[in-house]
């Protein structure tokens, strides 16, 4: 619920072509507590001032000389696309009141004004406005939460998935290929059970901003689960063109990780299938990642390796065997 400090902070702009009523308006909302109200005579000013200032509430006569209120909630709604227009409606004519609330506005106030009136409608729909803006905010966040990994802040699997076949249909359509390269981390067990899962996650969290430095920003990184992520390239020629990205990741993961006091090091085995020469689906893509990643372990770990099918696995980096955990200094 807004305190009434949000409620007194909202952002209000008034709009009249009396001066005098733009005047008496303003000092009816400073006297209430209101700190942040500005004005207009000019009703065409009203779409580009809220586009710019996004006011929580716009204090609007109707009758005004050249655009009418109601034409300029005709603009408004354009703007708020989500369907809650701001508008508290100013009228001395009671045939208008039915109108403007048809018309989008939220509330009208009747002109002249009694204060009262005045003081409890402002309230209360700056109590709706800021209650609908929460909501929307935290129903934004859910979809986060929903697409994205908690601990690392990388895409899930399933914004992953969709990520991929976005990828894929571009790279159709511009006649490139594409690479997924499918990570799972070496000896990571062994640090969880050495030195703790806190631990572990704070592996984890380093691994992935060591992927994303590593990618260009148009390629995604995600995180699948567990010590499993995933890097899609976007623009390959060829699987020649993943060598040098997938050799770049292995050695970033090598690198010595700092948790407090400890150095840790572990290494990444991946997995790289290519789009179209591979497969042409992203669940056959994955599996076929998933294999060449298995044959990465097989040869040895810390390496990269491609693979279309069983027969014909190619390792293509040298083994160096992962170290696990040394004390630091
Ligand atoms: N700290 C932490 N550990 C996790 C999380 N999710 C899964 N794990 C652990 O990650 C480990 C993954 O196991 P494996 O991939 O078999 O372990 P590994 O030692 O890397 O095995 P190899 O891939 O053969 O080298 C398991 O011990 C899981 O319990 C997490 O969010 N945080």
């Amino acid at each position: 619920m807004p305190s009434r400090e949000d409620i007194l902070n909202a952002k209000i702009l008034v709009v009249d072509d009396s001066p005098d009523n733009i005047e008496l308006m303003e000092e009816i909302l400073r006297e209430e507590g209101y700190t942040s109200v500005s004005s207009t005579m000019l009703p065409e000013q009203v779409c580009p001032l809220h586009r710019q200032h996004n006011y929580d509430l716009i204090l609007l006569d109707l009758q005004m000389p050249g655009l009418n209120g109601f034409q300029v909630m005709k603009g408004l709604k354009e703007i708020e696309q989500g369907g809650y227009l701001p508008v508290l409606a100013l009228t001395a004519q009671p045939s208008f009141k039915i109108a403007a609330l048809e018309a989008g506005a939220r509330d009208f106030i009747s002109k002249p004004f009694d204060l009262l009136e005045v003081h409890k409608r402002i309230h209360n729909m700056l109590e709706v406005r800021l209650l609908y803006r929460e909501l929307a905010q935290y129903s934004r966040a859910q979809q986060e939460l929903a697409l994205h990994d908690p601990l690392t802040g990388l895409p899930n699997r399933r914004l992953l998935e969709d990520r991929i076949e976005t990828t894929l249909q571009h790279a159709s359509r511009n006649h490139h290929k594409a690479a997924i390269m499918y990570l799972d981390l070496d000896g990571f067990k062994t640090i969880n059970d050495t030195y703790g899962h806190a631990y572990g996650d704070e592996v984890l969290k380093t691994v992935a901003q060591r992927l994303l430095a590593c990618s260009r920003k148009e390629d995604t990184v995600a995180r699948l689960g567990g010590d499993e992520f995933m890097v899609v390239l976007g623009e390959v020629g060829g699987l020649a063109d993943a060598h040098g990205p997938a050799a770049k990741l292995v050695e970033a993961v090598s690198e010595p990780i700092f948790v407090n006091d400890l150095k840790l090091q572990l290494s990444t085995s991946i997995g790289i299938s290519i789009y179209p020469d591979d497969a042409e689906t992203v669940d056959a893509l994955i599996s076929i990642a998933d294999y060449a990643l298995y044959e990465a372990k097989r040869g040895g770990k810390n390496r990269f390796c491609a693979t279309s099918a069983p027969a014909a696995a190619k390792v293509q980096a040298p083994a160096v065997k992962p170290e696990l955990a040394t004390p630091r200094g």
